[in-house]
């Protein structure tokens, strides 16, 4: 037994460990590379905190040396995904009545191991199955997640302060219970940490969950679960099931326990959950939360008081860091003629010194690309740019696949503000540039919002105050994570909570109190201490 309102303090960023040649940071991730490398591994469903193995087997390989296998994974089928099912909503009892305390216990030492001795691990993890470079496995796997468990704890304690008012003869509490039923999280390739965050958001505010990681990043979402499950993560509370897309909506979305779906990818997938979670309604206990984060066309917007270098550096970083796979990434912009031409000429300078590799060499900037799929996807749209008489290759165009998944860094020049590539998420590192008069820069603010059904990511350069406030209220509704002189990518848990609307998802904000709102139904409980004991009201007295 135990009295008392414990609290957590508000958590500061994870700083960002930078491998400096000659660092011991450094040496350590190059022998953690080699040493996974070394082995190929066997990657189990996690059911009940229990190894499950189905024998139908996929293999994990690295995109930037794709003959190279660093896992075979089992792939969980209907048997499984009962199973997983019924475990989780045994597991249910006992974790959703743990004290709040102790299950943010759990997440916050998740975090430390995060920060201390798993870090090299799945920072190199996440090097090798989604061909990142140090710096943007360290932002995302390490310092991300991190910043997701702690936060994320901290915005619980702060959702379940919050508590409506009450009288001397009475008391009304909100008690913020888990949903009822289990939660399904879909996780993305790009982001491990977005990975970490759609499973344990949800867990941490008592829910339990089933977790159908993307193929493409099964290796290091395998470790992750492993370092929960050393945090203390109790058994059943997540699943860990890798499997086939297609069997989701047969296995998981027609069951009446189906309490929410988490979800980050693209907009085709979650409209195709959306449509069926319709067609099941009549079958569900509760209403299922539909939480999904999608697709983006992310913008720069560029007046032509805009500060030069900042800018050619914002294209560049937004546009290319990790191949531009990110939802958030700048892939298309808005230029004024007047400034174009300075632009052009740093943009070359720049964009002729990015390396393009393997990136267990530390001098590249870009990996490859995660498959043979999204390869073959992006080749096709630069095919299309080849033969348009709207567009030409700038820069960059060239596709390599004989080794990794290799695409240079491509700028597209476009006539058409309409073009396909202005429009289309290409996901993948090509930027298409529309040069605009600046005569019509009222115009062109209008086709930046009509232009691409997306709402994620913008971001707008300008020096001039009135300026500014012009494209802060002209691009209202075009991005939900809107950016001043800065590039469209790289929001931090805390500071800048992350999400978009129209085709970009449903805006729950990951990072945020809001997200965790999403998980919790609450229940209103008024207590009376002195209940009225006759029915009647002081004017049925007399006439
Ligand atoms: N808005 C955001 O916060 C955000 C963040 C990261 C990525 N994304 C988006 O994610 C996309 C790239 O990620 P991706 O390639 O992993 O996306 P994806 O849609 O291909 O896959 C996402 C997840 O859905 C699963 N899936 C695929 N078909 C399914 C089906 N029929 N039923 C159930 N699940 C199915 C995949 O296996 C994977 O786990 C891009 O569109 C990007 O913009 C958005
Ligand atoms: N939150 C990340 C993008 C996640 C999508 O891929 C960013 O802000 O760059």
């Amino acid at each position: 037994m135990y009295n008392g309102c414990f609290r957590i303090n508000k958590p500061q960023n994870e700083s960002i460990f930078t491998y400096e040649l000659g660092s011991q940071q450094r040496n350590e991730l190059k022998a953690k590379i080699a040493e996974l490398k070394e082995k190929e591994i066997e990657i189990p469903l996690i059911i009940d905190g229990k190894e499950v193995k189905t024998g139908n087997l996929g293999t994990c390989i690295i995109p930037h040396n794709h003959q190279h296998v660093l896992a075979r994974y089992h792939i969980a089928g209907e048997k499984e995904m009962n199973l997983a099912k019924d475990v989780a909503l045994k597991a249910k009892k006992t974790w959703e009545s743990m004290p709040w305390t102790h299950r943010a216990s759990i997440f916050l030492k998740a975090a430390e191991l995060l920060a201390g001795p798993w870090r090299t691990t799945i920072n190199a993890a996440t090097m090798l199955c989604q061909s990142k470079n140090p710096h943007q496995a360290e932002i995302d796997a390490v310092c991300e997640l991190i910043d997701f468990l702690r936060f994320n704890a901290f915005f619980m304690q702060e959702i379940y302060e919050e508590q409506p008012v009450s009288g001397t003869e009475f008391w009304n509490r909100i008690d913020y219970r888990p949903l009822e039923g289990f939660v399904l999280a879909i996780t993305p390739f790009n982001f491990t940490a977005i990975a970490g965050n759609l499973v344990t958001a949800p867990a941490m505010l008592g829910n339990v969950v089933n977790w159908k990681p993307a193929t493409a990043a099964i290796y290091s979402n395998y470790f992750l679960m492993k370092l929960l499950q050393e945090a203390g993560l109790p058994d059943g509370v997540i699943n860990f099931i890798p499997s086939m897309g297609s069997d989701i909506g047969k296995y998981m979305l027609n069951c009446e326990w189906l309490a929410g779906i988490h979800f980050t990818g693209s907009t085709e997938v979650f409209n195709s959950l959306w449509k069926e979670v319709a067609q099941n309604v009549e079958k569900y206990k509760s209403y299922p939360r539909i939480v999904g984060e999608t697709g983006g066309k992310g913008f720069i917007f560029a007046h032509n008081s805009s500060r030069v270098d900042a800018l050619v550096t914002a294209l560049i970083r937004g546009a290319f860091e990790y191949q531009g796979q990110k939802c958030s990434a700048a892939s298309r912009a808005y230029i004024p003629k007047s400034l174009w031409n300075v632009i052009k000429d740093k943009l070359l300078e720049a964009l002729e010194t990015i390396k393009v590799g393997d990136i267990e060499d530390f001098r590249n900037f870009m990996g490859a690309v995660i498959d043979y799929k999204s390869f073959e996807r992006i080749k096709k749209y630069l095919e299309y740019v080849k033969e348009s008489h709207e567009a030409q290759i700038f820069y960059g165009g060239k596709c390599d696949d004989s080794v990794g998944y290799f695409i240079e860094p491509t700028v597209i020049i476009t006539s058409n503000p309409r073009f396909k590539t202005m429009e289309e998420e290409l996901f993948g590192p090509v930027l298409t540039v529309y040069i605009y008069d600046d005569s019509a820069f009222d115009e062109t603010l209008e086709l930046c919002s009509t232009t691409s059904p997306y709402g994620l990511t913008g971001a707008v350069f300008a020096t001039d105050r009135q300026t500014i406030i012009k494209m802060e209220q002209r691009l209202s509704y075009t991005a939900g994570n809107f950016y001043i002189n800065d590039k469209p990518t790289g929001a931090v848990v805390g500071q800048q909570p992350f999400g978009g609307s129209r085709s970009s998802g449903t805006n729950d904000k990951a990072g945020s109190k809001l997200n965790l709102l999403r998980w919790v139904s609450p229940r209103t409980i008024k207590e009376t201490f002195d209940p009225a004991k006759s029915y009647g009201y002081p004017h049925m007295v007399g006439k």
